[in-house]
């Protein structure tokens, strides 16, 4: 008889304590974003618990009575699921992790994984974890490296405390240390990687602004950036907007590294456009400034494509936090689109109407679309374009017919509007870029 493999579910359970200071609505709110994230990492999540608390419990986040509940859960969760393995049941269903919608101390995370009898991961380490299986270049990887780095020394730290005089021991290998405790060497070792990391991110860095620098003086080019919370279809956009291939997918953080394509059909000016990172609420400390790099994009670009997921009960708080990051990286000053995206997941024809008519009243000039639509794609095409035409400025130059080899550089350079000759040589009216046109008035002077 064939054995089917199948991958083991991994289960879950999410608990939080709600402030007093925290609406129901945006309790909630996190709530189903962690649940998001939880889905991201490949959990299941089969129970929640809340709590109304005015403060964090100092030992263990949660009361001792909810601690008591979630313990219980768990256990019997376990037992039944011993029992059905034996029975062969596959709804058995072995918790192997409780996830805190908060970031808790190590001491608190230490205390509640003893009294709960499973794993704690807290909203910070969900989100590392994601970024750390999601980093693919050089750059993210050593970013999400020192994010997680500096997660883990405070734990480490506790983790030895918890273990007695034992992880306090001597450790002198080698001569060199000597005298040092472990966790006095596991920390050196943690800020000697993490410095060592910080020097490669910056060669990088360097790297990349002379990449960037030299791509604009080559030709000077126009560029969009696409922004907005994780999920709401910036690489969907990025696709149809340029008919490149890159990763889409109905999970949060998805693209973690900027990816830059040219607008297609090409455009005159040429526009690039780039993907960039996600924004979530609380996203942990380390993170936001480490992906700076990754948001350097956005600040570089001359207009932001801010998406937002319409369809999303949630979006004007997502459309608050956007708004909020690119202020903290000083972005607010770029020009600014807003992108009403995915309307044909609100409801019906009817919802969808009334959802667009509120939109444009709220946000005027805002575009409201859905990046499965075609020709809605062309028409935001059809407006960065125009975005970009803005600035342009006509002229007319004259190449007299000795001089036709060089006709192919003021096509490469602008847009030919239209082309007269006589019989002297040719005339050119042109639009371009005011500093290309310049160019090329002073080669091409009018006879
Ligand atoms: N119904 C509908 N779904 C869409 C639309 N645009 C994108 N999606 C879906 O939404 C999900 C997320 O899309 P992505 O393009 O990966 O979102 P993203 O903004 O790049 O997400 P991150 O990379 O995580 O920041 C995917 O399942 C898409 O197929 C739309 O206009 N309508
Ligand atoms: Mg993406």
């Amino acid at each position: 008889m064939p054995i089917e493999v199948r991958e083991k579910s991994r289960y879950a359970v999410v608990a939080a304590v709600q402030l007093p200071s925290v609406s129901d609505i945006e309790f909630e709110a996190s709530l189903s974003e962690l649940r998001e994230l939880a889905k991201t990492l490949g959990y299941e999540i089969i129970n929640t618990f809340v709590q109304k608390r005015a403060s964090f419990d100092t030992t263990a986040y949660l009361g001792f009575g909810k601690r008591q509940e979630i313990r219980r859960f768990v256990n019997s969760e376990t037992e039944s699921a011993e029992f059905e393995e034996i029975a062969a049941n596959p709804k058995s269903r072995d918790i192997d992790a409780i996830l805190v919608d908060h970031e808790i101390s190590p001491s608190q995370a230490r205390n509640l994984e003893k009294e709960v009898g499973c794993e704690v991961m807290d909203r910070t380490m969900v989100i590392l974890e994601i970024f750390h299986r999601n980093a693919r270049s050089r750059a993210a990887r050593a970013q999400v490296e020192i994010a997680r780095l500096g997660y883990m020394a405070p734990r480490l730290r506790e983790a030895a405390k918890l273990a007695g005089p034992q992880g306090r021991q001597r450790s002198g290998v080698g001569g060199r240390g000597g005298g040092e405790s472990h966790t006095e060497l596991d920390r050196r070792k943690i800020r000697d990687r993490i410095a060592e990391l910080q020097q490669e991110i910056i060669a990088m860095d360097a790297e990349r602004k002379t990449q960037r620098a030299r791509r604009q003086t080559r030709q000077k080019l126009a560029s969009v950036a696409l922004v907005g919370y994780t999920n709401a279809g910036k690489s969907t956009l990025m696709r149809g907007l340029t008919g490149s291939e890159v990763l889409v997918a109905n999970k949060l953080f998805a693209t973690l590294d900027t990816t830059v394509r040219a607008l297609y059909p090409e455009s005159m000016p040429r526009v690039l456009v780039s993907d960039t990172v996600g924004f979530i609420k609380n996203l942990p400390h380390g993170l936001v400034a480490s992906f700076k790099s990754t948001l350097d994009e956005a600040l570089d670009a001359s207009l932001l494509l801010h998406v937002i997921d319409a369809s999303d009960p949630g979006f004007e708080r997502q459309l608050e936090v956007t708004d909020q990051v690119l202020e903290e990286i000083g972005a607010d000053v770029v020009p600014r689109m807003r992108v009403f995206n995915k309307i044909d997941h609100v409801g019906d024809a009817t919802a969808q109407a009334k959802c667009e008519a509120v939109l444009r009243t709220q946000y005027p000039d805002c575009v409201v679309m859905s990046a499965r639509r075609p020709d809605e794609v062309a028409k935001l095409r059809q407006k960065i374009v125009a975005f970009f035409q803005q600035d342009l400025v006509e002229a007319e130059l004259f190449l007299p017919w000795s001089a036709q080899q060089l006709r192919g550089e003021i096509y490469a350079s602008c847009q030919v509007l239209e082309e007269r000759s006589n019989y002297e040589g040719v005339f050119f009216r042109v639009r371009g870029e005011p500093d290309s046109v310049k160019n090329l008035c002073e080669q091409f002077s009018q006879a």
